[in-house]
């Protein structure tokens, strides 16, 4: 199935118990919390549906007779193909400048990658292995929207889930029967569930000896019962006009903590259960971390270029641009953006074979969120640097232009060797919004954090990373003299 905009959207009126500001939401896509947002993951799926899109955005399913899939479901078995379908990935990003972090591409390219290793889970579990297999196979299918919840809430984090002083803060099983299992607890995030159909919900931190009930790893619709999506507040509720906050009022993809009051897992649906090792290995042992990730550094690339261009759009507007300073940290941009597209590039040439399927490099991988996790807010902070106090030089809202007095003040103050007044405001009201929003500074915070807090990206650089390399050229430096050798030549020198 390739659906569309309207019909994903109609799929999202189906009873998930989603709450906000003390309420529950109901219909998600008509509340003014959510409406816009999900309108543009609907231009998501108008995208791939356009016939003319039909090569760029879907692949045809070897064992589905001619049927078609999105390609952010296809199985990679050379760099061609992974090339390919980085095409279909990018050209998507580009409709939401990178600002949806949590598009279906995200969690797709996750569930495709542990697919892709499903020789892991068959030798954990024949059972397990089928119902991952048949869910991956039912989500392309479907053209399902699949988001993730796989940390564990904030709490004592010097502590382990099963040592929290609420054994049932963290999501667990608490009973288990002959229809699956059953869960309680919560879940820290899950970034675009509102919008989405499904969650995969397992546990990505290192879990310890007692922490059993934590490690299972399963997939439930959004609207499955008793599951309570509590909602952190809407950057979109407060952008009532596209003018004053063009990113915000159409891209708040959301982000909320889910809570599981004993909701029914059917066994069909449960991929690894109640086992600690295993819940490692769906990730790293199979490519998924790797292509859910490698997904993450191809959306950067867009955004970063968005970015660029508005660092670039800035100076200009401001008049700025000749100055020696000015160039320089724009070529100081310009390098940072290309170095995040090469990376791109990078784990695609440097690549390999995981069995029949063709996955991008780890290591460059990793390297690229070490970087990028840290480069993120540097570019934000260039950005606000070249822009100076343009950015809150800016009339109150959409508003001030109806009064015309207001607009002919707005005229006379708005000024650039560039822009009309109007066109000044209206850039600078998206600069903003891109920088220094209450929706951009989430943003950072994503940035930062949504691959795991530094030290564990590290850990996987540190982990990947080819050290024989490096210090086999050490060694053989220090093969190349001895003491002995030395200590003759200085005596013989000396005679
Ligand atoms: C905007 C946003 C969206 C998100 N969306 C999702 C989502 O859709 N799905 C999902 O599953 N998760 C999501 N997350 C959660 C994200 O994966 C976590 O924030 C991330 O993994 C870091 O975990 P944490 O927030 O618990 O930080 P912590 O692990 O608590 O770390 C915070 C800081 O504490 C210190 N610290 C903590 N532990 C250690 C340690 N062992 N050693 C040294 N220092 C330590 C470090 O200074 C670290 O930076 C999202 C997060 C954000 C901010």
């Amino acid at each position: 199935m390739i659906k569309t905009g309207a019909q994903h959207i109609e799929m999202l009126k189906d009873g998930r118990q989603v709450y906000i500001n003390g309420q529950a939401a109901g219909d998600v896509t008509a509340h003014t919390a959510f409406r816009h947002t999900i309108q543009s993951v609907g231009t998501l799926y108008d995208f791939q549906a356009r016939p003319d899109n039909r090569e760029l955005m879907t692949f045809e399913v070897p064992e589905r007779g001619g049927q078609r899939a999105n390609r952010i479901w296809q199985l990679p078995r050379s760099h061609a193909d992974l090339v390919e379908r980085r095409k279909a990935l990018e050209a998507w990003t580009e409709l939401h400048y990178g600002f949806l972090g949590r598009a279906p591409d995200h969690v797709a390219s996750c569930i495709s990658g542990m697919f892709m290793g499903i020789e892991v889970f068959e030798a954990y579990d024949k059972a397990r292995a089928a119902a991952l297999a048949d869910y991956y196979r039912y989500a392309r299918d479907n053209d399902l929207y699949l988001t993730y919840a796989i940390l564990n809430p904030q709490a004592d984090r010097s502590k382990s889930a099963g040592e929290q002083e609420d054994r049932f803060l963290t999501a667990g099983v608490v009973d288990q029967d002959a229809a699956g299992l059953t869960i309680r607890g919560a879940k820290m995030l899950a970034t675009g569930g509102i919008m989405a159909n499904e969650v995969f919900v397992t546990c990505i931190q290192p879990l310890r000896e007692g922490d059993e009930p934590y490690a299972v790893s399963f997939a439930v619709p959004m609207n499955a019962g008793g599951l309570k999506i509590l909602s952190r507040k809407s950057y979109e509720e407060s952008a009532v006009s596209v003018f004053d906050n063009p990113l915000a009022s159409r891209f708040d993809e959301n982000d909320a903590v889910l809570y599981f009051a004993d909701v029914k897992v059917p066994w069909e649906r449960v991929f690894v259960n109640r086992d600690i090792a295993m819940c490692q290995r769906q990730f790293h042992a199979t490519p998924a971390h790797v292509f859910q990730n490698y997904q993450a550094q191809i959306r950067l690339m867009v955004k970063m270029r968005f970015l660029v261009g508005i660092a670039r759009r800035i100076v200009e507007t401001n008049g700025v641009i000749n100055f020696p300073q000015v160039r320089e940290t724009l070529g100081a941009l310009a390098a940072q953006n290309t170095m995040v597209d090469a990376l791109v590039h990078a784990m695609e040439v440097k690549g390999h074979m995981h069995g029949a399927y063709f996955a991008p490099d780890a290591h460059t991988l990793y390297s690229a969120q070490v970087l990028t996790q840290q480069l993120y807010a540097g570019v934000i902070l260039a950005l606000r640097e070249l822009a100076g106090g343009g950015l809150i030089m800016l009339p109150s809202s959409v508003q001030d232009f109806a009064d015309p007095e207001l607009r002919s003040l707005i005229e006379k103050t708005q000024q650039s060797p560039v822009a009309s007044s109007e066109g000044r405001v209206k850039f600078f009201k998206l600069a903003w919004d891109a920088v220094g929003s209450e929706f951009a500074s989430r943003h950072t915070q994503y940035e930062m954090f949504y691959a795991g807090a530094t030290f564990v990206t590290k850990g996987h650089s540190f982990r990947t990373f080819d050290w024989d390399r490096c210090t086999q050229l050490v060694d053989h430096m220090l093969d190349s003299y001895s003491l002995e050798d030395e200590v003759d030549r200085a005596a013989l020198v000396a005679a």
